[in-house]
């Protein structure tokens, strides 16, 4: 059950084998996996409330309002990061059930076979490869049919989808004029620098093909909708509490930390759940915050005992090592026929946003633009082999491996993410995705160490070495040589409008390292 209030908690008078801490991507699965066995009783603390009846959350195109600086968002800020011109960015996290997967893009990407290999190479655990995993990836997906119906031949590999996991998985339900834009140069034109890609979640990411996106019926699935669907949360030996917020994992023996210290929605303490029963064969699965973890005492203990926290494990690779992808928007003005998302967003003329919201409620399975992910197609995409970015890496490929991508393409049939600016545009993410940028999440020394609801300095460093700068730089002079190239195509020329947006006034070195500093 879906529990609202510590009181409901008490009244079940139940004691658990498995206390999960967030109710996230990562955390529901592994409740509704632990919960198949009906001798294991679960229990999810999830910080935030529910994911219910909340449009941003619930219809694709709209996950663009779920964050930043929303009720659904944990509202962080990063430390001023040098790579960005000492500029600080909101950080979005999902502050709700189904965290981040609440709230995210819905884009579906499972990464090359090679970054899992380096993965389990890295761990020394075969079970971690690429084969090793193909029975999982297929129990968590269920491909379905786009909502509009059109023929998807060509637009993904069956034999690459599995159709009996949990969370769904489709394509884009409404056409967009940048489709055949990008298209027009990757299959018509054939451009061998950016190669057509049947299904980019073959192992084999490399090329440029259509987004998969985690939506279910134009519905967004997420781990909330999906792995606590009501078959599941049905479970007498599942509960989900609430509102409820970890602020320590609790030692209760030399070696064991079996249960947990958290608040209610008021910042009242609640009374810990009972420890799992002794003969338990396994601890608390807590998928937490490396914050959560410091203010345990788990963590560097010189530095613990430096902020006032007694030091119980010494673990200093907690909250270290943070690698995030640096992703920044560019777009261009263009002579729309059928329309971008822009007049959703800029909401012209008034009421368009209404009348898609409206369209969207009132259709079962959902219709219209909202049923779009705001990407519509990816490029995955690798430096030239001789390029000499790698100098600056010690010759070292950063990517995992010659199918691994070094930066991505996202295109978008309008501007994603900024403030609605007047006009219509072809949008595009830019990101760097093999980092070489290492940052950390720490305990504030100066606000409130010991007070854990206090906010982690969090320092994904962005940027943070020549070499993610270059390839940054790298992937914004490919975006512009991808535009340029199809607007040669008629009737692309006509498409392209006469006024760029300033997003890509750029051509110099100097101009775009100042540009991607500024954009990010
Ligand atoms: C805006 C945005 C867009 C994104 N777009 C994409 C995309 O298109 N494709 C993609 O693959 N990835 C995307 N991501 C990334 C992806 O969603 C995350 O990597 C993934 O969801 C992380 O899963 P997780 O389980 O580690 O954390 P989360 O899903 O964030 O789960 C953590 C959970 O723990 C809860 N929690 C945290 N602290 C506590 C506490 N003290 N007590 C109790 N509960 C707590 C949180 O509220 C949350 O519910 C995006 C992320 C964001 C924020």
């Amino acid at each position: 059950a879906i529990l609202h209030s510590t009181a409901e908690l008490q009244a079940l008078n139940m004691a658990f084998d498995f206390i999960i801490v967030g109710g996230g991507t990562a955390g529901n699965v592994v409740a509704n996996r632990l919960s198949e066995n009906p001798n294991h009783s679960v229990l999810v603390l999830e910080a935030g409330g529910s994911n219910e009846n909340l449009i941003n959350l619930e219809a694709p195109l709209l996950a663009v309002l779920a964050t930043p600086n929303t009720p659904t968002d944990w509202n962080y800020t990063t430390t001023p990061q040098p790579g960005l011109g000492g500029r600080s960015i909101a950080y979005p996290r999902g502050f709700v059930l189904g965290g981040s997967s609440s709230v995210n893009y819905l884009v579906y990407t499972r990464g090359s076979s090679s970054d899992f290999d380096r993965f389990a190479s890295l761990v020394a655990d075969p079970r971690w490869s690429w084969d090793a995993l193909a029975p999982y990836r297929r129990r968590n997906e269920n491909f379905t049919a786009p909502v509009d119906g059109h023929n998807t031949t060509g637009q993904f590999d069956p034999r690459v989808q599995s159709t009996s996991g949990i969370n769904s998985v489709s394509l884009n339900g409404f056409p967009t004029e940048v489709d055949g834009f990008v298209f027009g140069l990757v299959k018509e034109r054939g451009d061998k620098e950016f190669p057509f890609n049947l299904d980019m979640n073959s192992g084999d990411p490399l090329g440029v093909g259509y987004v998969q996106l985690t939506s279910l019926n134009g519905a967004r699935s997420s781990s909330a909708t999906s792995y606590l669907a009501p078959k599941f949360i049905a479970r007498p030996n599942l509960q989900v509490l609430l509102n409820a917020r970890v602020t320590r994992v609790l030692q209760t023996s030399n070696k064991d930390f079996r249960t947990v210290e958290f608040r209610d929605a008021t910042g009242t303490a609640a009374p810990s759940p009972s420890p799992p029963k002794k003969n338990s064969s396994s601890p608390p699965a807590p998928s937490t915050h490396p914050a959560i973890l410091l203010h345990s005492g788990i963590g560097n203990s010189t530095t613990l005992a430096s902020l006032g926290i007694t030091p119980l494990v010494n673990l200093p690779s907690v909250g270290q090592n943070l690698t995030d992808h640096s992703l920044m928007t560019l777009a261009w003005g263009v002579n729309t026929i059928n329309g971008t998302f822009d007049a959703i967003f800029q909401n012209t003329p008034p009421g368009t946003l209404d009348a898609a919201v409206d369209e969207w409620k009132t259709t079962s399975p959902h219709r219209g633009q909202l049923v779009n992910d705001l990407i519509s197609e990816i490029g995955w995409l690798r430096l030239p082999p001789n390029s000499s970015i790698f100098s600056m890496n010690s010759n070292t490929d950063p990517a995992a491996g010659p199918n691994s991508p070094h930066y991505e393409l996202l295109f978008s049939n309008g501007l994603i993410g900024a403030p609605p600016a007047p006009g219509t545009y072809l949008g595009m993410h830019v990101a760097v995705v093999s980092p070489t940028s290492r940052g950390s999440i720490t305990l504030n020394p100066t606000t409130g160490n010991l007070n854990p609801l206090a906010p982690p300095l969090i320092n994904p460093n962005l940027l943070g070495t020549p070499v993610d700068r270059a390839i940054m730089r790298f992937a914004v002079r490919s975006a512009v040589t991808f535009v340029s190239r199809a607007s040669t195509i008629p009737p692309f020329g006509e498409y392209m409008s006469r006024n760029p947006h300033p997003y890509h006034t750029t051509h110099g070195r100097a101009q775009r390292s100042r540009m991607v500093a500024r954009r990010l």
